[in-house]
Formats: C-alpha cells, sequence, structure tokens
C-alpha cells in the first residue's frame, strides 16, 4: 500500500487517500471487499474507544483482549483510533508496560463527586493507535482494576466516572500527532466503566452545541455488571439534575433489602443504553439472549424497545498472538500442516504442572474467571466422576474464593491427574491452550467467549455449553456426515447441567481414544476456522455508517 495522506471530503468527512490511488475515483468498499483487496477503505472515521482495561497494558479478561486488538484492525483498516482507558500503576513490575507512554502537556480539570479534579494524559502511538492513559492517584493502589483481596473497590463508580470525563474531554483537547481528533467522532463505550460517555454527550456536551456531529456506541461484553449504586449517588456524576431519569433505577420489589427500601438506585449501563445512539453485543446470539427475562438482567424490556439500534458483532481474536506457529510462550511451535509440535507442548504441560507424562491421555483444561457465569460450579461437581475415566485435567484461574479453595483441595485429592492453578497468568494460558487435547467451556452464558476461539486455533477441541457466543462459534461434531473426517468444530449441548457435561466430555474423550482420524478432522477445522478481526472491523465500520445516517440522540 502506498504512503497515506489525510484530506477531507466535500462533506467534511475525513478520507485517507493512498499515493497509488489518489486520483482513481472513490470505488465502494464492499467492492473492494470483495476484490480481496488490502485496507483500501476511503471514508474513515475518528474513533474512540473508552474502557477499563486494554491488553498488553491491563487486562483481567476479554475485555483486555478485545480493547487491545479491535482497535488495530481499525487503525490497519485506516482509521484514527484512540483507546482511553486508565493510567493504572500498582508499584509491581507490571507498571513497566506503561514505560512508553509520555505525558502529554494538557491537564484536564473534572467537576464530579464535589470537588474538582485533575487528570494528566499519558500517549503512546503503538500498532497505528493511539493510546491514551489517564493519569488520577485513584488508578495507583495495589491490586486489579477494579478490586484488592478485600474486593471490589469502594470507589469505582468514582474511578470510572472520571474515566468517562476524561474520555470525553480528549479528543477535544490532546493533540496527539499535532492535531487533536476534535468533534466529529465515534465513540465505544465499552460496559458499564464507560457507559456514562454517551449519557455526558448527550446531556453535557450537545445541549451547548459540542459533539453534535459525533456518535456514540455503547458496546456490551457482559450485561451482569451494569454500575448500580444508590440513588444518592446521583448528584455526584457531573450531569445535569434533569437528566436523573435516564440512570434511574427501580428494583423490584423482591430485590430489596428491608421494609423501608424503596429500591431506588442509579444504573449507569442503562443510562447508556438509553442515550447511546447504537447498541452492540459481541455475538448475535447473545444480542437477542439479551432481549430476554433469562439474559436480560432487568434490562431486556429496555433493550427490546431499542432493538432497532441494536445488533451483535462476534468477536475476532488477535491472529499474531494467538499462533500456535510463532507463540513464544510453548514448547514447540505447530501448525495445520504439520501437527507434530502439539504432543511436544502436552508433555511439557505435563511436565510443568508435575503431572505424569502421558501423551496418550487425554488431557482436558479450563481458563478463566471463577464465578458463577463460566459455570465452575459445574465442572467441579463433575471432577469426581470424570476423575473415575483416564484422563488428565487442569484449570487455570481466579475469582471467587470457594472455587479458587475448592480447586486446591481436589488437586490434593487427586494428586495423579488433576492440577487446579490459581492465578492470573497469561503465558501459562498459552501453554494450556496449546497442550490440552479438550478445552471444557460450560458457561450460563457467554456474551462472545474467546477460549473457545483460542482453542479451536490451537487444534484443542472445545466442549461447550450452548449458549450465546459460544453457540454461535463451535459447531457440533457430526460424526455421519458426508464428509469423510466429519463435521463440526467441537461437541456443544444443552441444557447446562453436571449429566450433560459429563456426556459430552465422554464423548469427546472416547473420540480422541478411538478415533484419531475423525479427531484430526476437528483439529484441522477449527484451526482453519477464520478468527481473525478482518470481517468484524468490517461489520464495525457498517455500524459506524448506521450511526452516522442516523440523527445523534438528543433525548
Ligand atoms: N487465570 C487466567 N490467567 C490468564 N488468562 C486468563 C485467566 N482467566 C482468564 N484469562 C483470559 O481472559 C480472557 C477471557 O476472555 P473471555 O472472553 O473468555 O471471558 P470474559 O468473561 O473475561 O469476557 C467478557 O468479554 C469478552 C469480550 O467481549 C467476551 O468474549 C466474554 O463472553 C465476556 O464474558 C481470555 O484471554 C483468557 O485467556
Amino acid at each position: 500500500m502506498g504512503k497515506k495522506q489525510r484530506l477531507e471530503n466535500s462533506t467534511g468527512e475525513d478520507v485517507v487517500e493512498t499515493q497509488d490511488n489518489i486520483g482513481t475515483g472513490g470505488e465502494e468498499l464492499s467492492e473492494d471487499i470483495e476484490r480481496g483487496e488490502e485496507a483500501s477503505t476511503k471514508v474513515t472515521h475518528n474513533v474512540v474507544f473508552v474502557t477499563s482495561e486494554a491488553a498488553p497494558y491491563s487486562k483481567t479478561g476479554g475485555l483486555g483482549d478485545v480493547c487491545g486488538s479491535l482497535p488495530v484492525a481499525l487503525a490497519a483498516r485506516g482509521h484514527r483510533v484512540m483507546v482511553v482507558s486508565p493510567r493504572y500503576l500498582d508499584g509491581g513490575p507490571s507498571d513497566k508496560k506503561f514505560a512508553n507512554a509520555v505525558e502529554v502537556d494538557q491537564q484536564s480539570k473534572i467537576y464530579c463527586f464535589g470537588g474538582v479534579q485533575e487528570v494528566k494524559f499519558f500517549h503512546e502511538y503503538r500498532t497505528g493507535v493511539d493510546w491514551v492513559f489517564v493519569d488520577h492517584p485513584s488508578y495507583q493502589r495495589p491490586g486489579t482494576p477494579y478490586g484488592d483481596i478485600f474486593g471490589a473497590f469502594g470507589d469505582n463508580q468514582f474511578r470510572f466516572n472520571l474515566l468517562c470525563h476524561a474520555a470525553c474531554e480528549a479528543p477535544l483537547v490532546l493533540p496527539l500527532g499535532g492535531f487533536t481528533y476534535g468533534e466529529k467522532c465515534v465513540f465505544l463505550a465499552n460496559d458499564w466503566h464507560a457507559a456514562l460517555v454517551p449519557v455526558l454527550l448527550a446531556a453535557k456536551y450537545r445541549p451547548y452545541g459540542v459533539y453534535k456531529d459525533a456518535r456514540s456506541i455503547v458496546v456490551i461484553h457482559n450485561l451482569a455488571h451494569q454500575g448500580v449504586e444508590p440513588a444518592a449517588t446521583y448528584k455526584y456524576l457531573g450531569l445535569p439534575p434533569e437528566w436523573y431519569k435516564a440512570l434511574e433505577w427501580v428494583f423490584p420489589t423482591w430485590a430489596r433489602t428491608h421494609a423501608l427500601d424503596t429500591g431506588e438506585a442509579v444504573n449507569v449501563l442503562k443510562g447508556a443504553i438509553v442515550t447511546a445512539d447504537r447498541i452492540l453485543t459481541v455475538s448475535q446470539g447473545y444480542s437477542w439472549e439479551i432481549t430476554t427475562p433469562e439474559g436480560g438482567y432487568g434490562l431486556h424490556e429496555l433493550l427490546s424497545s431499542r432493538k432497532a439500534i441494536l445488533n451483535g458483532i462476534t468477536n475476532g481474536i488477535d491472529v499474531n498472538e494467538w499462533n500456535p506457529s510463532s507463540d513464544e510462550h510453548i514448547a514447540s511451535p505447530y501448525s495445520v500442516h504439520d501437527l507434530s509440535g502439539k504432543v511436544q507442548c502436552k508433555i511439557a504441560l505435563q511436565k510443568e504442572l508435575g503431572l505424569p507424562i502421558r501423551p496418550e491421555c487425554p488431557l482436558i483444561g479450563f481458563i478463566g474467571r471463577l464465578d458463577y457465569q463460566k459455570g465452575v460450579d459445574i465442572i467441579l461437581s463433575a471432577i469426581p466422576e470424570l476423575m473415575q475415566e483416564d484422563v488428565q485435567f487442569i484449570m487455570l484461574g481466579t475469582g471467587e474464593k470457594q472455587y479458587e479453595d475448592w480447586m486446591r483441595n481436589l488437586e490434593s485429592v487427586y494428586k495423579e491427574n488433576f492440577r487446579g492453578w490459581v492465578g492470573f497468568n497469561v503465558p501459562v494460558s498459552h501453554r494450556i491452550t496449546a497442550g490440552c487435547d479438550i478445552l471444557a467451556m460450560p458457561s450460563r452464558f457467554e456474551p462472545c467467549g474467546l477460549n473457545q476461539l483460542y482453542a479451536m486455533r490451537y487444534g484443542t477441541i472445545p466442549v461447550v455449553h450452548s449458549t450465546g457466543g459460544l453457540r454461535d462459534t463451535v459447531k457440533n461434531f457430526n460424526p455421519y456426515s458426508k464428509e469423510p473426517r466429519g463435521e463440526g468444530t467441537g461437541w456443544t449441548f444443552t441444557p447446562l447441567s453436571r449429566e450433560n457435561l459429563i456426556t459430552a466430555l465422554k464423548l469427546a474423550i472416547g473420540t480422541y481414544i478411538e478415533y484419531k482420524s475423525s479427531w484430526e478432522g476437528l483439529m484441522k477445522r477449527g484451526m482453519d476456522r477464520e478468527s481473525s478481526w478482518d470481517k468484524a472491523a468490517i461489520q464495525y465500520e457498517q455500524i459506524f455508517e448506521w450511526a452516522f445516517t442516523d440523527p445523534p440522540y438528543v433525548g
């Protein structure tokens, strides 16, 4: 591709042309895609991600992965992309991740929580993206972005409120690469931590003529967390009093705690669902589930009423970071053309974890947050029966203390075939993904799920509860298809129960042992599956187009 040049077209839209094609006329994006041309987007946008985590700077789960890799994919397609997240410093080695971000000579004063807060901005331009870090003392403390050994931080509403205010200022005030992003941008507000952004645009900026040409999209990665606080918190959020209704939230009678509890609260994510120009979830399946009473966490009626602007786009993955042929964390590289390295990865993993080195023994893995969403309780209750089989099982995760204790306990009971690694360790997660034969994901709900995508790319067969993004991405194995080695990329089961999980895992184990050729077919189909961000990035562009076609939300 030739050198890029930034121009403005007659309607004021930002346009990127390449030296190779300046003056050749504007072919439609769709035609470019059909011709398979690389990154030849013509109409581009200023895109501002607002997120509580972005890998590699901060990551506690899938949100960090997505906000670390989708911006890069959009930037590669010609958009100007900024990611705004906190500059978390805990005094440990992870502070080094922010070492290349330099302070921008531009402070902002933010009026909220009864006072004025000064925030600084740090900036690193990397992989085509402006990574902007909001600096404030409340982001400098030991623990994860959200809490420490004593639980969630008590001032999270304040910390993320600050992030949203700062993120709204960033495009207006930061001269990144010499130029501000300006008012015509599209904000992607990810999960409840960033959900005040659409509300601020509607309530604080647009009434004064600012951000009239901007659009906001709330991206829901997990509806279970909504940022709900007592109603009295509202006056601290830095919003005009007349906008209370947008965030108003009343708990149903059964959820109230005492006779005098009126159930009145504020719900930040609800505010975003009311005020955003578009709503996105991370798979199509999940975008439907959240409109049902079972999946809507109390917001299904509101979401149903906003169906016209609600879409789902299945996450992609960072195919460079998760590539078995070049992964620096694993013992031996392998690919769909030469699978021989995978067994070396398995042996190395068994060695690392002190399991008997038995390459022929089916090795099952689980990676994830240890909480109710992930169905950890179902796995742990299935372990005693599974341990009757000749299998090995590895779990990596942190989360609820009861599950961590349970994992440690099982390890002491099943010394020969169970390992529970309590901790958050990205290199180990790569080695488990590469070394296992099977990945178990009995999630109760799963907006998209990334581990099953990583597993398939590494020839590790997912066994999943058929829900949300898991149902959308894993195709159930069919040994009787016309194809000689069957069809499908894993096993899906429903409804979620201990028995169904065990049955599906036993089917997988049986196939692994008895039908080597079918197993290889499963591995290869998974490894060949397209999972890069390319397709999703094009779908995001479509959503941007729709957002700009409609007038902005003005209340
Ligand atoms: N102990 C540990 N050590 C190392 N790495 C660990 C780990 N525990 C988890 N991880 C990593 O964290 C990520 C988890 O991603 P998921 O998408 O599976 O779930 P999560 O619920 O966090 O994300 C939410 O957002 C994402 C992104 O949209 C949705 O896919 C998902 O359904 C939704 O619940 C993976 O990269 C995984 O390897």
